[in-house]
């Protein structure tokens, strides 16, 4: 039985300790922009589907002669970690004072990496592990503070008081990017409003309301539009206005627009320049009067109380909503007002289209969602963090003037808020400076990677890199920000090509996904079916599909292996364990497996140039299979007996092999690593390093045809064994056989060999049949 467990950790070592895959430049070299995993939990079957999807073209390069640049990196700054930390060690904020606060988020991080590194270490990623990079270190803060400080030179960086979206769970602001629709259940509250009736599903922002809206084509409201209504409990006066975005059909037709009781509210508010009544701070309600700092539930429930008791509520409706949610806890998003960071990029979004259009997608349709996400943005990016462990802002401000101070590029990296540097403003001279306490968003910095990486090797004059694999599930947050930040910084595409991996579900239909811990860990699957089993389940589909793990794919990969090294078995036993030295295939059946293999070479190839992962395995697959052992080592067992042909035959015999192994070994690299060693014990490299097959024209013989025809006649004479219940090794004796006899005769020495024929009547005809 086939130990792989022992085979794999062989080769990994052997691949680390050796340096295998560390970059060289070299004249020819090929970059990729390595999703650098978040720290947030474990590694799971999603990782082991798509990482490797990366790693087959990492190690196709590689053969096909280029340097390959594949880093690897962890995202390990920003809300998902902190999450992480305070689920692990059960620490807040508010129980930590921030400087250990911070320690402790970066001592588990790191611990935890060490378990993550090892689980992708064990999947055969061919990255180059020893020279990784935290989005945490000193090394990736200093560069995304410089490259903060480079927009804010540009003008594309700006401080604002203005609305923005915030998640009362996670106490902070977020973008557009983290939010995720969702269907909640609620209320509708149908009010009374001094003569007009509106619904609402947000009572608790009645103080906040600044205006009534109708329909203008809503005859039942026309009347009012224009006039003023007093808002109930507060008894302040509104206007009735109109605009064509309101629905007739939803509650009574006409709303109440709060600053800011969901997006529409923020729009209509934007477009009519009303004053906006902020009661909404810091999560929690204060309108001066009913609501005196309550969180929204249970303001909700007194505002509710307060109507009911002087008999403004009509009516209450349990109803299913759609709601804007924060995508890391689902929380109900809320619209406030404050000061925060942004990058500006509303008014580069045909900019960004095109940039979009000069980087190759695949698969193609995937652009689709990035031209999606940039038409539909309303927000700049909100890079304001009210969080903790994550890239400080390289930002004071002066009390007195309210001036903006910027620390200089040799103080980075800088924490304002740890930092005991006296300073002074330079436009007041007050020196009473107060530090930014906010931190940046995640991915503010990992939109960074091609940067962070290529700055990491000093190699910036790779920029751009030639490729970037991700899951569609960021393409609006990761692959947007690192076209975005490219664009701004560099006016320059970050990756000539973008290869986007479907994702891997749970039972459910739901993502696999680390913080939310439905999770497979690929641990398991590797004991029982091996690393390459694995990876071979994650070339079993098309670029950008999503997949369940599947056993059969498992199993299939794992008797693929077995039949390498049977296969292997086999040659190294018909040739007495020694090799013999490459010829020309003269015979007919060597000439006929030799231009298989070089079909075999040019179609694998061009899947393998198009990342068509999946094709160019079931292409392999069919040749190894069908084509080398069913037929062709079936054939050679009796002629490799033979003296004339048998150097001839095992050289073929041999040649053929490695090469598919060659051919699978960006798959599955780690049986093919033992058996090119096996078959070739004085070597010392690594296959992964050994050229790829090129295609060879002048190897494609005209016999193929005959042994294709061959080959049909074997089958026939298989079902008829079958037929007959016979083993395929039984002998025959009599047999007639029709077809094309001059074929027949010059191959009847295999039909007879291989099925093991006594005596054979051959009859010309031009259907092909066996008359038994
Ligand atoms: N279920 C999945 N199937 C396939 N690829 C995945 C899956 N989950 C994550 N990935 C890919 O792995 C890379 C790293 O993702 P990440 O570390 O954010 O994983 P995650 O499990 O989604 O974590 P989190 O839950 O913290 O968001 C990304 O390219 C992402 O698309």
């Amino acid at each position: 039985m086939i130990d792989t467990v022992a085979i794999e950790k062989k080769w990994k070592d052997y691949w680390f300790n050796n340096n295998i895959f560390a970059f060289k430049k070299g004249d020819k070299n090929y970059t990729i922009d390595t999703p650098p995993p978040t720290v947030s939990g474990k590694m799971h079957v999603g990782h082991a589907f798509s990482y490797p999807q990366q790693d087959f073209i990492a190690r196709y390069k590689r053969m096909k002669g280029y340097n390959v640049f594949y880093p690897w990196g962890f995202d390990d700054n920003g809300l998902p970690t902190e999450k992480f930390v305070e689920k692990e060690r059960k620490v807040t904020i508010d129980n930590t004072p921030l400087k250990d606060y911070i320690e402790i988020c970066r001592e588990v991080s790191r611990e935890s990496e060490k378990g993550l590194y090892q689980a992708w270490y064990d999947t055969g990623i061919s990255a180059d592990f020893k020279n990784y990079i935290d989005t945490s270190s000193d090394f990736s803060i200093k560069i995304s503070q410089e490259m903060f400080l480079d927009l804010v030179a540009k003008k594309r960086a700006y401080r604002d008081e203005a609305p923005y979206i915030t998640c009362p769970t996670c106490r902070t602001a977020i973008s557009q990017i983290e939010m995720k629709d969702a269907i909640i259940s609620t209320e509708l509250v149908y009010i009374n409003f001094n003569g007009i009736e509106i619904a609402t599903t947000r009572p608790e922002m009645l103080g906040a309301c600044v205006a009534i809206f109708v329909n203008p084509d809503d005859e039942r409201f026309k009347k009012f539009v224009g006039t003023t209504v007093n808002v109930p409990v507060y008894g302040y006066p509104v206007k009735v206005m109109s605009d064509p975005s309101i629905d007739m059909e939803f509650g009574t037709g006409a709303e109440m627009l709060c600053t800011f009781g969901d997006q529409h509210d923020l729009e209509l508010w934007k477009k009519y320049g009303i004053k906006a009544r902020i009661i909404l701070k810091n999560n929690r309600i204060n309108d001066g009067s009913v609501i005196i700092n309550m969180p929204i539930k249970d303001a909700r429930k007194k505002i509710i109380d307060e109507l009911q008791s002087k008999n403004y509520i009509i009516k209450i409706e349990k109803i299913k909503h759609s709601v804007n949610t924060h995508e890391r806890c689902g929380t109900p998003i809320e619209i406030g007002i404050s000061k925060q960071w942004y990058i500006k990029d509303l008014d580069i979004k045909n900019e960004l289209i095109e940039f979009g259009n000069k980087i190759e997608w695949v698969p193609g349709h995937m652009k689709t969602r990035y031209d999606n996400w940039v038409t539909g943005l309303k927000w700049d990016w909100c890079i304001s963090r009210q969080r903790y462990f994550g890239v400080p802002f390289p930002v004071w401000y002066c009390d007195n003037c309210g001036e903006i101070i910027l620390a200089g590029n040799e103080e980075l990296p800088v924490d304002p808020r740890l930092d005991n540097k006296k300073r002074k403003c330079e436009k007041c001279g007050s020196d009473n400076i107060v530090p930014e306490t906010d931190v940046m968003d995640t991915w503010a910095t990992s939109s960074l990677s091609p940067t962070l990486y290529l700055k990491h090797i000093n190699q910036m004059d790779l920029y751009p890199m030639d490729s970037r694999f991700q899951g569609h599930d960021i393409i609006t947050s990761w692959a947007f920000t690192t076209i975005l930040r490219s664009y701004l910084h560099y006016g320059e595409i970050p990756w000539r090509k973008i290869v986007i991996s479907g994702n891997v579900y749970d039972p459910f239909g739901q993502k696999m996904s680390k913080s939310k811990g439905n999770i497979v860990e690929p641990r398991a699957i590797i004991e029982n079916y091996g690393a390459d089993a694995l990876r071979y389940w994650a070339s079993t589909t098309m670029q950008g599909e999503n997949i369940k793990l599947r056993e059969q794919d498992l199993m299939r990969g794992r008797k693929t292996v077995i039949k390498l090294e049977n296969s292997l078995k086999l040659i190294m036993m018909l040739a007495n364990n020694k090799k013999p030295g490459n010829t020309i295939p003269e015979f007919p059946v060597n000439r006929w497996i030799t231009t298989k293999m070089e079909r075999t070479i040019k179609e694998v190839t061009e899947y393998m140039e198009n990342n068509e992962i999946m094709k160019a395995r079931i292409s392999l697959d069919k040749f190894f299979w069908n084509e080398y052992c069913d037929n062709y080592l079936e054939m050679i067992k009796n002629e490799s007996s033979k003296d004339d042909r048998r150097d001839e035959t095992l050289s073929t015999a041999f040649s053929v092999f490695e090469n598919i192994l060659k051919m699978y070994s960006p798959i599955m690299p780690f049986i093919t690593e033992e058996l090119f060693h096996q078959a070739n014990p004085s070597f010392s490299g690594s296959i992964g390093l050994e050229p790829y097959p090129e295609f060879d024209g002048q190897m494609i013989y005209n016999e193929e045809n005959e042994v294709d025809y061959i080959i049909g006649v074997i089958d026939k004479i298989r079902n008829l064994k079958s037929q007959m219940k016979l083993s395929m090794a039984a002998p025959l004796d009599i047999l007639k056989l029709h077809g094309d006899a001059k074929i027949i005769q010059k191959y009847d020495y295999i039909l007879e060999g291989m099925m093991h024929i006594n005596s054979m009547e051959i009859i010309n005809s031009e259907d092909t049949y066996i008359e038994n």
